[in-house]
């Protein structure tokens, strides 16, 4: 869980001066304050769509991977996620953002069906996930991550992700039952796979290693490893940068970048790090009480006085 004040302080200095570059431009000592670019990927423009979204000018006229409408979840009377609309663009990276509590772990947990919703509809490139299970949404191409890191620690790397693979392609319960020729064309394929998702991230000569012997930075990395091993055309992160360094930060930051730009994919993460959020997503959605309060681009939203508020308001309550 993020320090709510560290956040809420984030946004607000960005708000004052309207542009986290300025911030970092002036502690380096440059004379000419650099401008915010519009949004983070220089020449990425968004572009409102006729319904109620908007989406990165390369995606326009594809079909978005995420559409919610009117989603929500009652548990009890605690309307957790009430009227969530949102668009993700088919290789976009988004952010959901809000105080905690506000409901972004039950998005997440609605679009993989941990939860089915209480109203609204999810579409997953066009396709309604209505009555999905949580393997089934897998297939059609959802994958994530998750606040607290749930490796299997006591497999090596590269078993941590044949895993996913498996979950992903499968070779037949008699072919690996009974050792058939196709059960081992498989695990020669998953191997050779395994190594070469590895590799985008360095993490090839680890394969050996167990898990649960990685570095913190490491067991992160291998946990996105593993959901882009299911296939995914939309990668939830919850929170990837938890109890990250600065620099670990810095370079999960290009990470992500790299997985939209290689396997085009849309990527949504739930961020408490500001610089993290601003730095990376084109599209950026803020929860506050289980409802979207803004929309919009990183600089629309650093500038939003609701926005502001949501985080002060929190960062007050708990001072
Ligand atoms: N299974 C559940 N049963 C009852 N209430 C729940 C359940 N899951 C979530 N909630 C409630 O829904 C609300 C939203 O919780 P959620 O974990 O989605 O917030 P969040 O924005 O992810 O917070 P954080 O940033 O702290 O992780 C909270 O009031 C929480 O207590």
């Amino acid at each position: 869980m993020a320090d709510p004040k560290k956040t809420s302080a984030d946004l607000k200095a960005r708000a004052a001066q309207g542009s986290y570059r300025v911030q970092a431009a002036r502690a380096k000592g440059d004379e000419a304050p650099v401008k915010a670019p519009q949004s983070p990927k220089r020449g990425t423009r968004m572009v409102p769509l006729p319904s109620d979204g908007i989406v990165p000018e390369r995606d326009v006229h594809a079909t978005p991977v995420l559409e919610c409408r009117h989603l929500g979840i009652d548990f009890g009377g605690l309307h957790a996620v009430e009227d969530f609309n949102l668009i993700v663009g088919k290789t976009e990276i988004a952010g959901l953002i809000g105080p905690n509590g506000a409901g972004k772990t039950t998005v997440f947990n609605l679009l993989t069906k941990v939860y089915q919703p209480t109203r609204g509809t999810i579409l997953l490139d066009g396709h309604d996930t209505a009555g999905k299970s949580t393997a089934k949404v897998s297939q059609m191409g959802i994958a994530r991550t998750f606040q607290n890191i749930r490796l299997f620690s006591s497999l090596t790397v590269e078993e941590n992700v044949t895993i996913g693979l498996h979950n992903a392609i499968g070779c037949g319960m008699w072919s690996g039952i009974f050792r058939l020729p196709r059960y081992w064309v498989s695990e020669k394929e998953f191997h050779d796979r395994s190594l070469e998702l590895l590799d985008v991230f360095g993490m090839a000569g680890l394969a050996h290693v167990q898990a649960g012997n990685l570095p913190y930075g490491a067991q992160r990395r291998l946990e996105i490893v593993r959901a882009l091993a299911t296939g995914p055309k939309l990668l939830l992160l919850d929170e990837p940068a938890a109890g990250m360094n600065p620099s670990e930060t810095t370079e999960l930051m290009e990470n992500i970048r790299k997985i939209r730009d290689q396997f085009q994919i849309a990527v949504l993460l739930i961020e408490h790090d500001m610089d993290l959020v601003m730095g990376i997503c084109e599209g950026i959605a803020v929860l506050n009480f289980g409802r979207i309060i803004a929309k919009g681009t990183p600089d629309q939203i650093q500038g939003n006085p609701q926005v502001v508020e949501a985080y002060l308001g929190a960062s007050a309550k708990e001072a």
